[in-house]
């Protein structure tokens, strides 16, 4: 049944036939036709919908082949009925306002279905088909791959009787190396780690997130399997031990990729199926590149929507499955900012090389938050003022300069490049004029053009900014100084342009000692 606004004439109606739905407006052929007027029903033999017009119906719920409206609906839709145009107005602004709100970002409406109604029926469904019964003997651990500061990562195999058959060596331990596992059956186990602080809750928020995630945007993260807790100790676990499982999503992470050499052409076929015919290398590269990010961002923005911010991404935490899909794991340091799940005001969990400078989701006055449903409820607003998933767009952005420049795939260059960022003050535009260079590189590096001219010449090339904002020469200047000279330098290079006759008047520079101190300054500044 649905109700339809009805243009001209003034009315709404309901119309059903029958089983299905249909259109005041189509050319329905109803037979045994009843309406009702806001005061009585009139029954009528009619072959067309226009036809309720000839009867001089202007307004009224409509019933066809003798359905009835359900009373409530009946009699909201004959009050609204009953209202002033200027008042439907009213009503239809204030409900598209409201609708409005609880679908923003990050989603009123949807977490609400998603927390009391999706969550338990996953849990029912996932009890009964035996998901959520997972035993320490569903698992041979095989090696470490990981670790982090809550958490130790093996690979490992789901035992099936059909795929791995389980020998106990004479020690009486578990053996599955006779028999190859089929890769669906590989697992990734996360222990969370006993006796640390922190451990206990950091997996229960990555559990809980890798639930949530698996039932608003299963594509962007790894398959999550459910947890255990082990019965029973012996040379793999530890009775009362908590473990995550993963489905195996693929044996390397982008930033296993981004070490070799040949990065990004060794994503080339797995992120085409195919080498890429008739573009040239730098072409090719390029696209690679661009299909990455744009897998990470879309991810991003998935996640974004459902109200979750990731706060970790870098490489390592991508994992490229072998059909090329780049999937989001690590979701311990995650934060669900529509019920303020892992958000704690003063907390930051970060990654400093891949962190954006505001350190924090949110500002750091940001309160605790209250009880999830009042959280949810305000959600929108919090999310409008702050934007807390740029947080996760910056560490994008690091990701994408470090596979677009490789010498900033090294951890110490990524260092270096976060000092130099900070002293532009994350312009990165400066930073690559400056800094690099890059300006005067297109200068230099380039063809000579018809009059054999089109490049600079070194005296030019001395006068092109990135030589002018010269940090290096302030270096070399400050270096040569005695102690209380640089105090004063020091102090100098602290305050604002201006102020440079200072040195030349009391401390005697040269002239040209301090015009190249005026110089450096810019690009000395710390
Ligand atoms: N589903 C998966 N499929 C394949 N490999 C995975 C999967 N999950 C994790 N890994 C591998 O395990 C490594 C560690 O995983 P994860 O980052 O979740 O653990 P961690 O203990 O938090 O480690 P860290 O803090 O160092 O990031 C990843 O870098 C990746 O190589």
């Amino acid at each position: 049944m649905a109700s339809l606004l009805h243009p001209t004439p003034t009315v709404t109606t309901i119309l059903k036939h029958r089983t299905s739905t249909i259109c005041f407006f189509c050319p329905l052929k109803p037979t045994n036709v009843s309406f009702l007027t806001n005061t009585n029903r009139v029954n009528t033999n009619t072959t067309k919908c226009n036809a309720f017009f000839d009867n001089n119906v202007t307004s009224g719920l409509l019933e066809v082949g003798g359905d009835h409206i359900p009373s409530f609906l009946r009699s909201g839709l004959l009050q609204f009925q009953e209202l002033s145009d200027m008042q439907r107005w009213e009503f239809l602004l204030f409900g598209g306002l409201i609708w409005i709100y609880l679908t923003a970002r990050p989603g009123v409406l949807i977490g609400a279905i998603d927390a009391y109604l999706f969550a338990p029926l996953q849990l029912g469904f996932d009890n009964l088909s035996g998901r959520r019964n997972l035993k320490t003997g569903d698992f041979l651990v095989g090696d470490k791959i990981g670790e982090g500061s809550f958490g130790v990562v093996y690979s490992g195999v789901l035992i099936s009787k059909n795929v791995v058959d389980v020998e106990e060596d004479k020690r009486g331990r578990s053996k599955a190396t006779r028999l190859e596992p089929k890769s669906k059956d590989k697992v990734i186990l996360k222990k969370v780690k006993i006796g640390i602080q922190g451990a206990e809750e950091f997996g229960e928020f990555e559990e809980w997130f890798n639930y949530r995630l698996s039932r608003a945007a299963p594509e962007t993260c790894a398959d999550f399997l459910g947890s255990f807790v082990a019965d029973k100790t012996n040379s793999q676990f530890t009775k009362g031990g908590k473990w995550l499982v993963w489905k195996f999503e693929g044996d390397r992470t982008l930033a296993d990729y981004m070490k070799e050499r040949n990065f990004p052409s060794n994503l080339e076929s797995v992120m085409f199926g195919r080498v890429l015919q008739g573009v040239d290398s730098s072409r090719r590269n390029a696209l690679i590149i661009k299909q990455i990010m744009r897998q990470i961002i879309t991810s991003l923005k998935k996640i974004h929507d459902t109200g979750i911010v990731h706060r970790d991404i870098k490489p390592a935490n991508l994992v490229v499955t072998k059909q090329g899909q780049i999937k989001l794991i690590d979701f311990g340091a995650a934060t669900d900012l529509r019920i303020g799940k892992n958000y704690v005001p003063d907390r930051t969990l970060l990654d400093p090389d891949y962190c954006p400078p505001e350190l924090y989701v949110l500002p750091e006055e940001t309160p605790s938050p209250p009880p999830a449903p009042i959280a949810a409820f305000f959600s929108p607003i919090l999310w409008q003022l702050n934007s807390p998933d740029l947080f996760d767009t910056y560490s994008a952005g690091i990701v994408l300069l470090q596979m677009a420049i490789p010498t900033l795939r090294s951890p110490a260059a990524l260092k270096n490049f976060n000092l130099e960022i900070k002293t532009c003050g994350y312009d990165l535009k400066k930073w690559s004029e400056s800094g690099r260079g890059w300006d005067l590189a297109t200068k230099l590096i380039s063809e000579r053009g018809p009059v054999r001219r089109g490049r600079l010449s070194a005296a030019s090339a001395l006068r092109h900014p990135y030589f002018l904002l010269g940090g290096d020469q302030a270096a070399a200047v400050l270096s040569k100084l005695s102690l209380s000279r640089k105090i004063i330098v020091e102090g100098i290079l602290y305050l604002k342009e201006g102020t440079f006759f200072l040195p030349y008047r009391f401390i005697f520079f040269t002239r040209q000692q301090t015009q190249t101190l005026a110089r450096a300054l810019g690009g000395y500044r710390a």
